[in-house]
């Protein structure tokens, strides 16, 4: 194990985990890259030191300033955790539909948390808008503060283009047919799709994307359009944000939290991984894209972050019940 100066060299480098009964059931080696390892628990670590370290070297963003972030949490998470040892404030501003680990998670980091109402992009209160208003009106006001922007700040893919992708090729000494994951801002899927392309032309990227979110119908069709809905939090895009759009989509898929839900719930009681639900969509999606490529190849896909960051939710009996979704088996 590597001895580090600071907890931000101890992000990434992340383990690729072999998933046993998915690897069996398509004849693939389908494996995971456990994000959920990294300091601040989650992906979005990378994205978050990309983003401060890219700020710092344009000057946008000074010593003792504020880093001001509309996130779903992780990466609010991962943003604070930096922040911190670096000597930055961080101002979160996260939909109220979050889950309450994540915001105790925040608020023990010190960030200041704005909880606002979980409303459309299109109205001007959404949060990722609501966080952009905040930076200029500080900014305004004479601090130092800049606004991350990760949907549309493209620091965020090249995070992951130069450390996620790299390491998957080199873990897998470039033996890998196939990466695929979820979209939330669409860095994760830009980056390491891009990553893998350069090395490898002819592996297939593809996008998982959770019921609710516009991507899977725009890559089928063209047209942005969505239907349903999922408990998954993190993921589910409804526009193009500069990060998705420089995602090098082979194929699409579209799960349910039907189909994905059974997945995690038997990899907690059998492969002892309790992860977060994005993991649940991006592991249906491994199997499906597995499915597509047919057997005998690599899969990689993401394990986000961790289902303790979900008790109260995804592992919650009275919560699945009153959604009507499966329950694991040892919660029923
Ligand atoms: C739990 C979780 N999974 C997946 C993602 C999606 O990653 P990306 O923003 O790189 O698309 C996020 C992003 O916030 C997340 O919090």
């Amino acid at each position: 194990m590597k001895v580090t100066e600071s907890v931000l060299d101890a992000i990434g480098d992340t383990p690729l985990i072999k998933l046993r009964a998915a690897s069996q059931a398509t004849g693939c080696a389908i494996y995971g890259k456990a994000e959920f390892m990294n300091p601040g628990g989650s992906v979005k670590d990378r994205a978050a030191l990309a983003i401060i370290r890219d700020a710092e070297a344009s000057g946008a963003l000074k010593p003792g300033g504020t880093i001001v972030e509309g996130t779903a949490g992780n990466t609010g998470i991962g943003l604070a955790l930096v922040a911190n040892a670096l000597g930055y404030r961080t101002v979160i501003v996260i939909p109220d539909t979050q889950s309450d680990e994540k915001k105790s998670m925040l608020r023990l980091q010190g960030a200041e948390l704005i909880e606002v109402p979980a409303v459309p992009y299109s109205n001007p209160d959404n949060y990722v808008k609501y966080s952009g208003r905040l930076a200029e009106e500080l900014a305004a006001k004479g601090q130092n503060a800049i606004w991350a922007n990760q949907f549309d700040n493209v620091a965020n893919l090249r995070g992951h283009e130069e450390t996620t992708g790299p390491e998957i090729y080199d873990q897998l000494g470039g033996r890998i047919d196939g990466f695929i994951c979820a979209a939330g801002t669409g860095g994760t899927l830009a980056g390491v799709g891009r990553a893998l392309k350069a090395r490898k032309p002819d592996v297939k990227i593809g996008l998982a994307d959770p019921m609710g979110a516009s991507l899977y119908s725009y890559y089928k069709t063209g047209e942005l359009k969505s239907s349903g809905s999922s408990i998954t939090e993190g993921i589910g895009q409804g526009r193009i944000t500069a990060n998705v759009a420089l995602a090098p989509v082979d194929f699409a898929y579209q799960i349910t939290d039907e189909e994905a839900l059974p997945i995690l719930f038997d990899l907690a009681a059998r492969e002892g991984l309790l992860l977060g639900g994005s993991s649940a969509i991006n592991i249906a999606g491994a199997i499906r894209l597995a499915r597509e490529l047919g057997p005998g190849k690599t899969i990689v896909t993401i394990l986000c972050d961790s289902g303790a960051r979900y008790a109260s939710k995804l592992y919650n009996p009275a919560f699945l019940r009153e959604k009507g979704l499966p329950l694991p088996a040892w919660l029923a």
